[in-house]
């Protein structure tokens, strides 16, 4: 049965961590649920203080604020721009050639913290840090920690959902090819300037297995609901949005929805404004296996994808970004 839900659920993730077996297992049943239908949940108790967005929000403010020449110092088209920032316009929805207007900086595992004998450790480059803002490091790892944990649990509840054990994503995320993306939609001052197609973000699925999104300083990001309804979506201050990426569709034939979604541009009068969000994008390590489940497979849903490997799946893609050449 569809259920055509009017706002994303919202769930308590400390009833999965810590909670009586029934409080568990009823927050497995309404995330898979929720996953099945509009691919979004909002969580709370997920461990990332105010304080801390607080303080990110602020490092990141005082980066893009700093000039383009001092910005691009730090961008690194050579690594498909996976770490520092990404200028104005550079990425496009897969699918689109006009850019998106937003700007943004990505963080990925630092490699001090990776043991020596793994081979990702000579696999990711090396995080960038702007020399700037003294802040934004520590401010960014600690982020970066907190949503690779609470994503962890997550993934722990979907593999309960799909009758998997409980740490079937443990080894495959453990070192993962994360990405805390902080972005900046630019004000514009005079919007006849770009093109009248242009939007903060086209309309897009993510890429990676789930998505962890902090409240943002401004509404605009949209859901597209099955029954071709865009929902606004806020994430209230305490809590998170986590939403299914493309990978984790793949992994599970469609079962569980990548839902399209977009971040829309304000009215008119207000395009000199700038908005502000910080997703991170959880992935796996590259050698993850994403060929179709044999328990998602059967006469009613045909296998709908090609075997591919994450780190395939991911190069692929960014070429369709226009990040990777
Ligand atoms: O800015 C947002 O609220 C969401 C951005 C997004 O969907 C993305 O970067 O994939
Ligand atoms: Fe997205």
């Amino acid at each position: 049965m569809e259920i055509l839900f009017d706002e994303i659920p919202s769930l308590d993730l400390a009833h999965f961590t810590s909670g009586t077996s029934e409080q568990k297992m009823n927050f497995v049943k309404k995330l898979g649920e929720a996953y099945q239908n509009i691919g979004f949940v909002a969580i709370k108790n997920h461990g990332l203080s105010q304080d801390l967005q607080d303080r990110l929000y602020q490092s990141i403010k005082d980066f893009f604020a700093l000039p383009d020449e001092v910005k691009t110092q730090y961008q690194k088209p050579e690594i498909g721009y996976q770490r520092g920032y990404t200028g104005k316009g550079k990425e496009h929805a897969k699918g689109r050639n006009t850019g998106d207007l937003k700007e943004f900086y990505h963080v990925g595992q630092e490699l001090e913290a990776i043991p020596e004998e793994d081979p990702v450790k000579g696999e990711y480059p090396a995080n960038l840090w702007p020399k700037e803002i003294p802040q934004f490091k520590q401010d960014a790892l600690e982020a970066f920690q907190t949503l690779e944990n609470a994503g962890k649990e997550m993934l722990k509840a979907i593999a309960l959902h799909l009758e998997l054990e409980e740490d079937y994503f443990e080894d495959k995320v453990a070192y993962g090819n994360s990405i805390l993306r902080q972005i900046h939609y630019f004000p514009i001052e005079n919007p006849d300037e770009v093109p009248a197609d242009a939007v903060r973000a086209a309309e897009h699925g993510d890429i990676n297995l789930i998505t962890l999104l902090m409240g943002a300083s401004a509404d605009g990001l949209q859901v597209l609901r099955k029954d071709g309804k865009w929902i606004p979506i806020t994430a209230l201050p305490d809590q998170l949005v986590v939403n299914v990426g493309d990978m984790l569709e793949r992994l599970t034939n469609k079962k569980l929805k990548s839902t399209i979604h977009r971040v829309v541009n304000p009215p008119r009068d207000k395009m000199n404004t700038s908005r502000y969000s910080i997703p991170f994008f959880m992935h796996p390590r590259s050698e993850m296996d994403l060929t179709c489940l044999e328990s998602c497979i059967d006469a009613d849903n045909p296998k709908q994808f090609t075997d591919a490997t994450a780190g395939e799946f991911l190069e692929e893609r960014l070429r369709e970004l226009g990040l990777r050449k």
